[in-house]
């Protein structure tokens, strides 16, 4: 289905509570299943939270996560610890040209048993269910941190805990620090000291009760709408100052663009009052990878030149997001320059009319066009795709007054 947005005042007004964040949902949902005791308040309502919920759930032996990337990768763990128990696990056709294969391989040296059905090093792969022994694991760190989130989530099943070595430059390293506190918070004790992991062994958990932070990956796409608009005052709760998500890095970004945060006891608000419109930014985004299609898109709208590096991870995620953001960028009228990991956006006077933006399977791709709309009308196809991780994005455009039309 295609959306066309558009927006036809200058200000931009309202207040939003954002759904959980996935990231620290998927996790919760890992930690309770294996250890129980815990409840989780303002879980994450998105697609990949649901298909996470239903294979924790599910007796059956195929279980498939879509396009859910921590589902694919924390149950390749769970599943390896689930003693007795045979499990295909598979996804969409994305997920199964993503790769596995050096989680398989840290797993297996670990003692567990896993296949490939199809190709080697992708998903699906098939899991048999065995009590594991080991207490280490190496593994290199700089293609997902994902990998490594999932061996910490099943550490403390182990008999004598995990200690993992991490290989290499670690990337994504805050999404490794949200996995650790999560664990902490729910009583597991660890530590992460140079390239070391300690997750220290535990049968129980004494019972407590774990909030999720509003999501600030989808904040990110609030911050650009307040970048592109003239005036903007957004309030978006339940989000803290003292985040555990490292895209909460955008409240130091924007204010390049003139958007301040205004940080409450359990929201945030989102200022602009002055034109500002920086020549250029430079960001480097190796720790928060998921916030590069917004930050180019307000670029690209605001004519701000910009130069985003650290992007090596984005062309295994949803889709390959360097080649997805440059072939969207030009149909707008931008000039863009991609290499295997950064991107060069010149600055643009004008934007071309009667444009659709493809969206790759990509939900950030939907999200991180659509605040165009403040410049200039714009068509989202396949427009649902925003489900992945934030299922009520048009709505809230909509509380902004933003135009959503079936197309
Ligand atoms: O652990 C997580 O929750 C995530 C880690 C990141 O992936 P990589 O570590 O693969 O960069 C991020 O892009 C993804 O959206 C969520
Ligand atoms: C990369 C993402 O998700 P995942 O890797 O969990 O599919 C994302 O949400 O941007």
């Amino acid at each position: 289905m295609k959306f066309k947005v558009s927006h036809s005042q200058d200000t931009v007004k309202g207040e939003l509570k954002i759904t959980g964040s996935k990231s620290e949902s998927n996790r919760l949902l890992i930690i309770e299943s294996l250890f129980k005791n815990l409840q989780i308040s303002n879980l994450s309502n998105s697609d990949d939270t649901q298909v996470m919920k239903k294979a924790l759930t599910s007796n059956e032996v195929e279980v498939d996560i879509h396009h859910a990337g921590t589902a694919m990768r924390f149950l390749t763990a769970y599943f390896s610890v689930q003693e007795g128990r045979e499990t295909v696990l598979t996804g969409s056709q994305r997920m199964q040209e993503r790769p596995i294969q050096l989680l398989v391989e840290a797993l297996r040296s670990m003692g567990a048993e896993i296949s490939y059905e199809k190709n080697e090093g992708y998903p699906p792969i098939r899991i048999k269910g065995k009590k594991l022994q080991a207490n280490s694991v190496s593994l290199q760190a700089n293609i997902s941190s994902q990998y490594i989130s999932a061996l910490m989530l099943i550490g403390a099943s182990l008999p004598q805990g995990l200690t993992i070595n991490l290989e290499g430059q670690v990337t994504s390293t805050p999404y490794i620090l949200m996995t650790l506190e999560m664990l902490q918070r729910s009583g597991i004790q660890g530590s992460f000291e140079e390239n070391t992991i300690r997750i220290e062994a535990c049968s129980e958990l004494s019972p407590k009760t774990i909030p999720v932070e509003s999501d600030w990956s989808s904040a990110s796409y609030f911050y650009s709408i307040a970048a592109l608009a003239e005036e903007a005052e957004i309030k978006l709760s339940n989000y803290r100052e003292e985040s555990l998500q490292g895209d909460s890095c955008l409240a130091t970004i924007y204010k390049q663009f003139g958007v301040e945060t205004n940080f409450d006891e359990n929201s945030i608000t989102l200022k602009k009052s002055k034109c500002s419109k920086p020549a250029s930014i430079t960001e480097d985004l190796r720790n928060s990878p998921d916030i590069a299609q917004t930050i180019a898109v307000t670029c690209l709208g605001l004519g701000t030149a910009c130069k985003l590096t650290g992007l090596h991870t984005l062309k295994i995620k949803e889709t390959d997001r360097l080649v997805a953001l440059k072939n969207e960028i030009e149909k707008l009228g931008g000039e863009v320059v991609i290499s295997n990991d950064h991107l060069e956006l010149k600055p643009s006077a004008t934007l071309n009319k009667n444009v659709a933006i493809a969206t790759y399977n990509d939900h950030r791709m939907a999200m991180a066009f659509a605040p165009i709309a403040l410049k200039i009308p714009v068509i989202i196809e396949d427009a649902m795709v925003v489900s992945k991780s934030y299922p009520d994005f048009y709505n809230d455009l909509e509380t902004l007054k933003f135009i959503v039309e079936k197309d």
